[in-house]
């Protein structure tokens, strides 16, 4: 099979046997999970079930003892963060991950720099208007502003914002890498039920708009059943169950796992 023809049936995502050890705590124990094209793939599990440790091996932050991750067929395993974000993963954090001293359209457009070729964002930011390059970039924020319902606020400090709000510009940042996966560690987490249903929102208009899959960490069960194509449930860091919405609230393994 030729290479390109590999790629073109590769999953956007694979977690391939993937084994996370932190000294005597087994994080991920020979987890496999692929992530399709186009799907909202949402993963649960108890606290501590290896959630976040799966957010973290797949974006680089950390190197798994054994297995791999691929995207669309590639071997990124071990690559740097930064390396990986340029593949095209992008990801929102537990808490924010945003300047509070800078705005909300400076923090966007930080989440270009992946893109940028020079030194674009120390240009934007201290010697005034560059070349065209920078114009482009502020367009991409622009739509993103737009998108995200956030005019109002683009010149508010971060810091100054609602936890909501902080939510969306986060989201924004992450758009602004132009992502071709999406990966969202639980982005309702402190959040009341409005603003919820507004992030929701936007996930479901940024998959729609943007066709790209979109992998969500959430404790939220209620939005977790409304929004995924798919659950995988994760227990003591092994994967139980994996199936629609419907199987996954019937099948048996998940409910003894979460009534313990
Ligand atoms: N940096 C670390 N150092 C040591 N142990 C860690 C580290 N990160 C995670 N762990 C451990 O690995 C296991 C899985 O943690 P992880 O944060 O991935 O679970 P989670 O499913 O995201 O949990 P939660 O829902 O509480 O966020 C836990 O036992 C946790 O204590």
């Amino acid at each position: 099979m030729t290479a390109a023809r590999k790629e073109r049936q590769a999953p956007p995502l694979a977690v391939r046997s993937a084994t996370l050890r932190f000294g005597g705590v087994t994080a991920l124990d020979d987890v496999s999970i692929e992530v399709r094209e186009d799907e909202l793939l949402a993963i649960i599990g108890p606290n501590g079930a290896g959630k976040t440790s799966f957010l973290n091996v797949t974006a680089g932050f950390y190197r798994p003892q054994q297995g791999c991750v691929e995207l669309i067929g590639q071997d990124v395993t071990g690559l740097r963060v930064d390396q990986i974000a340029r593949r095209g993963l992008a990801r929102t954090f537990q808490g924010t991950h945003l300047f509070g001293g800078l705005t909300v359209v400076e923090n966007i457009l930080i989440g270009r720099h992946t893109l940028m070729r020079s030194n674009v964002v120390q240009a934007f930011f201290h010697y005034g208007p560059v070349m065209r390059e920078e114009t482009e970039h502020r367009e991409a924020v622009e739509e993103i502003v737009d998108f995200l319902e956030i005019e109002a606020i683009r010149n508010r400090q971060v810091g100054t914002l609602g936890y909501g709000l902080r939510k969306r510009v986060d989201l924004g940042r992450a758009l602004a890498q132009e992502p071709s996966i999406l990966l969202l560690d639980e982005p309702m987490a402190g959040m009341n039920s409005e603003e919820k249903e507004d992030l929701a929102r936007f996930i479901l208009d940024v998959r729609e708009a943007r066709k790209i899959p979109v992998v969500l960490v959430e404790h939220d069960m209620g939005v977790v059943m409304d929004l995924a194509d798919r659950i995988v449930v994760l227990d003591f860091g092994r994967v139980i169950a994996e199936g629609t919405p419907a199987e996954i609230q019937r099948d048996p393994a998940v409910i003894k796992a979460y009534l313990g």
